[in-house]
C-alpha cells in the first residue's frame, strides 16, 4: 500500500451488495405507499383526466384549423366565425390539466415525503436492532450515509417532482391510442421511432444506475474517513498525520469524483439524444405527412366538431398534420422529462437498493417467541455451560467454558490481553449469541428469556461509561422514566449525591455528545448511579484501567463496595491488586479457563495467576 492509498480495510468494503430489477425496487416502495393509502388512490384518480386533457388539446386544435379557419380562407372571409367554441374547450382543458396537475403533484409528492420519513424511521430502527458483528465490518461513517443522503436522495424523487414521470407514462399510452385510432400510418411512425429510443434510454439508465452505486459507494467511503479522522482528531494531531491522512482523503475524493464524472456522461448523452430523436420526429411527420398533404389538393376542409382525423387512404389536411406534429411532441415528453429528472430518479432506485440491502440483514439475536420468565427469586446464578465461542468461522475466541457463579458471589476474570474475558461479556449481555454451549441464569438459557428482562436482571458498566447528548438525570434513567427524587435516592445510597449536587447544574447538568465535557472519572461514577438506580441482581463491571486522581478513586471505591454489596458481580480485572477480596478469581489464557480459586489459593498454586500478579507487582 502506498502512503496516499486510502484503507480499504479499514473503510469495510460492504459484502457484495445485491443488485435489484427496477421492479423489485417498486415492489420494495410498495408497503410503504400501502401505509398511505387514500393518497396514493387520490394522486392516481388524477391521472386519466390529465392524460385525456392533453390527448385532446391537439385534436381541437386540428378541428380549428380545418374547420372554421379553413372555411374561411376557403370563402375569402374577412371575418372569423364559429372559432369561440374551439377556444372555450382549449381553455377548459387547460384549466383542466392546470387544476388536476397541482392536485397530483401535491399529493404525490406529499405521498412521497410520508413515504421517505417512514423508510427512515424503519431504517434507523433496524440498525439499532443488527447484531454487533455487523457494527464490527461496517463502518459508521457508512451508516450515516445511509441514513441522510440515501434516504434524502430518495426523497429527492418525490420532491424535485419525477414522479411526475409516472403520469407522463400514462399520458403516453392514451396518446398512442388517439393516434392510432385517429391516423394509424402516422401513429405508427411515431411509435417506431420511439421504440428505439426507449430502448436505449432503459440501456442509458442502467449505466447510469450502475454508476451512481458506485458514488454513493465512494460518498460512503469519504464520509468514513472524514468520520473517522474527526472522532480520532486527538491521535491525528499528536502523531503529526494531517498529511498523511490528507493525501488519504485526497485519493478517495478522487475516486468519488472520477465516479460522479460517469454519471455525468450518461445523463448528459441522454439529454442530448432525445433532443435531437424528437426534432428528427418532427422532420420525419412533415416528410410523410407533407406529401399526404400536397396530394389532398382541396380536400382540406373538415365539417365541424364531430369530424374525425382521415385515415390513411383519405387526404391529410394541415391541421391533421399541426396536431400530429403536437402529438409528436407530447410523446417525447415523458422521455423529455426521464432525462430531466433522470439524476434525481436513478439517484433515487439507488438509494432504495442500498437502503434495502441493509432492511434485508437479518436480526440475529430476536427474543423468543414465547419468551420464559426469570424465577422471580432467583438470586442471580450465571452459569456457562461447554460454550464455544468465535466472530468468525470457526476461529474460536472461547473454548468449552465451564462455569457457575453462585448468587451473591464476587468473581473476578483475568487474563492476559486478547485470552477472552470481554468476549465472554458480551456473551452474556446477548450482544453476540453463543457459537454451542449455552449461558443460564437461575436455570434458564439467556436465549429464552426477552432481552428486556436479561437487561433489568443485568447491569453492565463499561469502562468508558459512555454518556449521551441529555443531562446527567436523563443518562441515568436512559429514558425509562423515574422520578428525579427516585433518581437523587440511588446516588445517595452510593453517596454520589454530594458529587452531583457540585456539577454546574446538579442533576440538570447538560451532558455534551459522548459525555465529552466531563472528565473519564465523574463518567465512571454516572454510570454507578445509572446501575444502581437499575437495581439489578447481577452486575457485570469492566474495571476502569485509567488511574484516577486519589480523591475520586476513593469515591469509587466506596461506591462499588456499595453497589456489589448483595448482588452477584462479575468483574473483569485489569489491575490484580484491585480484586484481591473477590470470592473467585478465573484465570483465561486464549478463551480456555486454565485456573480458578481464592487470591490465597491461586499464589499458591503459583502458575499463571502467580506470574501475572508477580509481572504487575514488579511492574507497579
Ligand atoms: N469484534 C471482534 N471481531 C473479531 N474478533 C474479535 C472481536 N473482539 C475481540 N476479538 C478477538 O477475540 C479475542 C478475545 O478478545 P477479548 O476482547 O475478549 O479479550 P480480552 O481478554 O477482553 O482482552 P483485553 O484484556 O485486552 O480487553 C482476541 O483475540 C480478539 O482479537
Amino acid at each position: 500500500m502506498t502512503a496516499a492509498t486510502p484503507p480499504d480495510a479499514a473503510l469495510g468494503s460492504d459484502p457484495q451488495p445485491q443488485r435489484e430489477s427496477d421492479w423489485r425496487l417498486l415492489r420494495i416502495l410498495w408497503p410503504y405507499a400501502r401505509r398511505h393509502l387514500k393518497l396514493l388512490l387520490a394522486a392516481l384518480a388524477f391521472l386519466p383526466p390529465l392524460a385525456l386533457a392533453d390527448a385532446v388539446q391537439p385534436l381541437i386544435l386540428q378541428r380549428a384549423l380545418d374547420g372554421p379557419i379553413a372555411q374561411a380562407v376557403e370563402r375569402g372571409d374577412a371575418i372569423l366565425s364559429g372559432l369561440w367554441p374551439y377556444v372555450a374547450l382549449l381553455i377548459l382543458t387547460v384549466l383542466v390539466r392546470w387544476g388536476f396537475q397541482s392536485l397530483e403533484g401535491y399529493s404525490s409528492q406529499k405521498l412521497g415525503q410520508l413515504m421517505t420519513r417512514d423508510i427512515r424511521n424503519d431504517l434507523f430502527a433496524h440498525i439499532l436492532a443488527l447484531p454487533a458483528q455487523f457494527f464490527d465490518r461496517t463502518p459508521v461513517g457508512k451508516l450515516i450515509t445511509r441514513i441522510t443522503s440515501d434516504v434524502e436522495a430518495l426523497g429527492d424523487v418525490f420532491s424535485t417532482g419525477a414522479v411526475g414521470i409516472v403520469s407522463d407514462l400514462f399520458t403516453l399510452g392514451v396518446i398512442a391510442v388517439v393516434m392510432l385510432s385517429q391516423r394509424w400510418d402516422l401513429g405508427l411512425l411515431l411509435i417506431l421511432i420511439v421504440i428505439p429510443i426507449a430502448a436505449l434510454v432503459v440501456w442509458l439508465q442502467r449505466r447510469f444506475r450502475d454508476a451512481n452505486f458506485r458514488v454513493r459507494e465512494e460518498l460512503s467511503k469519504l464520509n468514513s474517513w472524514i468520520q473517522e479522522n474527526i472522532l480520532g482528531i486527538t491521535v491525528v494531531q499528536l502523531f503529526r498525520r494531517e498529511r498523511l491522512n490528507g493525501q488519504i482523503f485526497q485519493t478517495i475524493n478522487q475516486r468519488y469524483i472520477h465516479e460522479v464524472d460517469q454519471t455525468i456522461l450518461y445523463d448528459s448523452a441522454l439529454s442530448a439524444i432525445l433532443e435531437w430523436v424528437s426534432w428528427l420526429a418532427v422532420a420525419a411527420l412533415l416528410w410523410v405527412g407533407g406529401q399526404q398533404v400536397i396530394t389532398a389538393g382541396t380536400g382540406m376542409v373538415r365539417e365541424g366538431l364531430g369530424g374525425s382525423l382521415p385515415t390513411p387512404s383519405e387526404p391529410l389536411t394541415f391541421g391533421s398534420l399541426y396536431a400530429f406534429i403536437l402529438f409528436s411532441q407530447r410523446f417525447f415528453n415523458p422521455l423529455r422529462q426521464l432525462a430531466e429528472k433522470f439524476t434525481a430518479l436513478q439517484s433515487g432506485f439507488t438509494a432504495v437498493e442500498r437502503i434495502d440491502n441493509i432492511l434485508r440483514l437479518p436480526i440475529a439475536i430476536r427474543d423468543p417467541l414465547q419468551p420464559r420468565p426469570l424465577p422471580p427469586s432467583g438470586g442471580g446464578e450465571v452459569r456457562f455451560e461447554n460454550v464455544f465461542f468465535a466472530y468468525t468461522g470457526d476461529e474460536w475466541v472461547l473454548k468449552n467454558l465451564n462455569f457457575t457463579i453462585h448468587p451473591g458471589e464476587k468473581v473476578a476474570l483475568v487474563g492476559p490481553t486478547g485470552a477472552g474475558k470481554s468476549s465472554i461479556i458480551r456473551l452474556l449481555c446477548r450482544l453476540y449469541d453463543v457459537s454451542q454451549g449455552s449461558i443460564r441464569i437461575d436455570g434458564v438459557d439467556i436465549r429464552e428469556i426477552a432481552q428486556a428482562e436479561l437487561h433489568r436482571r443485568l447491569g453492565v458498566i463499561l469502562q468508558d461509561g459512555f454518556l449521551f447528548s441529555g443531562d446527567i438525570q436523563q443518562n441515568i434513567t436512559l429514558g425509562e422514566g423515574g422520578s428525579l427524587a427516585e433518581v437523587e435516592q440511588a446516588a445517595r445510597r452510593l453517596n454520589l449525591h454530594e458529587f452531583i449536587c457540585d456539577l454546574p447544574q446538579g442533576y440538570a447538568t447538560p451532558v455534551r455528545e459522548r459525555g465529552s465535557n466531563l472528565s473519564s472519572g465523574q463518567k465512571q461514577l454516572i454510570s454507578f448511579v445509572r446501575a444502581m438506580w437499575r437495581n439489578p441482581n447481577i452486575l457485570v463491571l469492566d474495571e476502569a484501567t485509567a488511574s484516577l486522581d486519589v480523591g475520586t478513586e476513593a469515591l469509587i471505591q466506596s461506591a462499588l463496595e456499595t453497589l456489589l454489596r448483595d448482588r452477584t458481580a462479575i468483574i473483569i480485572a485489569h489491575r490484580l491488586s484491585t480484586i484481591r477480596d473477590v470470592d473467585r478469581i478465573l484465570v483465561l489464557q486464549r478463551g480456555e479457563l486454565k485456573e480458578q480459586g481464592s487470591h490465597a489459593e491461586l499464589m499458591a498454586l503459583n502458575g499463571i495467576y502467580a506470574n501475572l500478579y508477580r509481572l504487575q507487582d514488579l511492574g507497579g
